[in-house]
């Protein structure tokens, strides 16, 4: 027990004491190149209040949490560089554990340069002052080696940046509330304390009776079964969610000129597709994606289909209409009302395909406004809805005003929720790639290949290695673990600079 823990709070050392004399790193925390109202330098590193000093010319030390209006000079020189409110964080009290100033000045490509460039023009090796501009993530990374936050909390940081719907954005925040950390650590402490057994075993193995023996691996096969279901579980959860991450796709399909970019726009608002009346004008398939409700929708507007052709660039793209609409969660086939309105020859096949077969499907007839006679209208729909068995839902819509596009955008959301619902009905989850990927690979197959081993009387040694192999595992997706710097380097390069 004790050699585990040693090992693994050398790991945590080994980190921190990397973070000693670290150079003074600065950044634009805000876009760069943009006219803005105001942008937001950080500044984090033992040489804050230093810069903090010459920028400002005063003597007295700023002030921890408040907020103070200041002018930013040239350092040496009187010139103004522009009136900002700075704050300044004091170590440990701050994102990165350092001491953070903060600058808060007129936004635009000259202010911020000035400020920039007289700070780095702070940088004075030969006494000692290390001073440089942020790489990506560098201010998160530090954060990390002060034990301010673990790899998962800073990850879902990065994913509450990329958000673009609110559900992203709610997933992101619940993932950086701590819920998983203490989950990792749970499960981590769990086999950690399965270890200590195992290794007496392997060390004192010949001192144990037979029957001693036996039921301390049991013991230790029950709680690492309990914990793989656990785990498998998890990742289900983040497989479930990770449509909402990537964006649920739904391809439009229907005969040329049935109103499919019409409706695209009619649910964008916006003119994503071209709408003409030629029909057979969307000539290949367009993904737009879109947000629906706070889900990320990526719709695909489809050429239409016609059974025959002359036109061999929209065959083509009738071809890849049908290929998409196989890789879609929901297609949606746009109709055109009219009193003789059928299925025609190709829909109905593309709807009985059995790539199909899965995906969510819901009819539209559009251009209702043009049946002025709304009990025409219905007997339609009911014509249809016996023709397609009662199999999907039917709505009318009109692009043109309007009408029934709420219906529609209701109807989807109700599938949405369903695409992403785990069984469990528990809260989705968005993790990274590379959290799912230690999962499965280092996590479940090391809990895995240690049943086996139990299971087939292997040598006791090579079944604890397995059990390592799960603890580093969780090691390496919260960040705890011998060997953090490659981790730190793929987790950070998508960050960031000034994050
Ligand atoms: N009256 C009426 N006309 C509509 C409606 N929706 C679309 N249209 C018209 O129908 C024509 C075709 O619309 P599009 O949205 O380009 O049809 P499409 O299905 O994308 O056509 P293709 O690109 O040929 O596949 C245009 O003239 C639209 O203005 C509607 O609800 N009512």
């Amino acid at each position: 027990m004790f050699r585990l823990f040693n090992v693994f709070q050398y790991a945590r050392m080994s980190t921190i004491s990397s973070a000693i004399n670290l150079p003074t790193i600065y950044a634009l925390s805000t876009p760069p190149g943009q006219r803005s109202a105001i942008a937001l330098i950080r500044v984090t590193g033992t040489q804050s209040k230093y810069i903090y000093h010459k920028l400002t010319g005063k003597e007295k030390n700023p002030v921890p949490r408040k907020a103070m209006y200041r002018n930013l000079y040239m350092p040496g020189s009187n010139i103004l560089l522009d009136s900002t409110i700075v704050l300044y964080f004091k170590a440990p009290h701050s994102f990165t554990g350092e001491d953070i100033i903060e600058l808060h000045c007129h936004g635009g490509r000259a202010v911020t340069s000035a400020i920039l460039n007289s700070i780095q023009a702070l940088n004075d090796m030969e006494n000692g002052i290390d001073i440089r501009y942020a790489g990506p993530g560098e201010f998160s990374r530090r954060s990390f080696q002060n034990d301010k936050f673990d790899l998962t909390e800073l990850e879902s940081i990065n994913q509450l940046i990329d958000s673009e719907t609110e559900l992203q954005r709610r997933c992101a925040l619940s993932s950086f509330n701590g819920e998983n950390k203490v989950m990792f650590q749970n499960w981590r402490q769990t086999l950690i304390e399965n270890m200590a057994p195992l290794t007496a075993i392997v060390d004192f193995g010949e001192e144990i009776e037979i029957e001693g023996m036996e039921s301390i691996l049991n013991n230790i096969k029950r709680d690492v079964l309990k914990l793989k279901k656990e785990v498998q579980s998890f990742i289900e959860r983040i497989e479930k969610s990770s449509i909402l991450q990537n964006g649920i796709r739904i391809s439009l399909l229907g005969k040329p000129n049935a109103g499919k970019s019409s409706l695209i726009n009619s649910l964008t608002n916006n003119d994503v597709s071209i709408v003409s009346s030629i029909p057979g004008t969307t000539r290949d398939s367009i993904d737009a994606p879109i947000d629906i409700n706070g889900y990320k929708v990526i719709i695909t507007d489809t050429a239409g289909l016609r059974e025959q052709s002359d036109d061999i660039i929209e065959n083509l793209g009738i071809e890849r209409a049908i290929e998409k609409s196989k890789r879609s969660d929901i297609c949606l086939f746009v109709l055109e009302a009219d009193s003789s309105m059928k299925i025609d020859e190709s829909l109905n096949k593309l709807l009985l395909s059995k790539e199909l077969q899965d995906k969510k499907v819901i009819l539209v007839v559009n251009k209702e406004d043009l049946i002025i006679n709304k009990d025409e209208l219905r007997t339609m729909i009911h014509n249809l809805n016996n023709e397609m068995k009662n199999q999907y839902p039917i709505l009318p819509i009109s692009c043109l005003n309007q009408c029934g596009i709420s219906d529609l955008i209701d109807l989807l959301t109700k599938e949405f929720k369903e695409l992403s619902d785990t069984s469990d009905g528990a809260d989705p989850i968005i993790m990274s790639q590379r959290v799912k990927d230690i999962l499965i690979n280092d996590v479940i197959f090391g809990l895995n290949s240690f049943i086996d081993c139990l299971d087939s009387d292997i040598d006791i040694v090579l079944a604890t290695e397995n059990l390592n192999l799960a603890i580093e595992g969780i090691g390496k997706i919260t960040g705890q673990v011998v060997g953090i710097e490659e981790v730190l380097d793929v987790v950070f390069a998508n960050f960031c600079v000034g994050k």
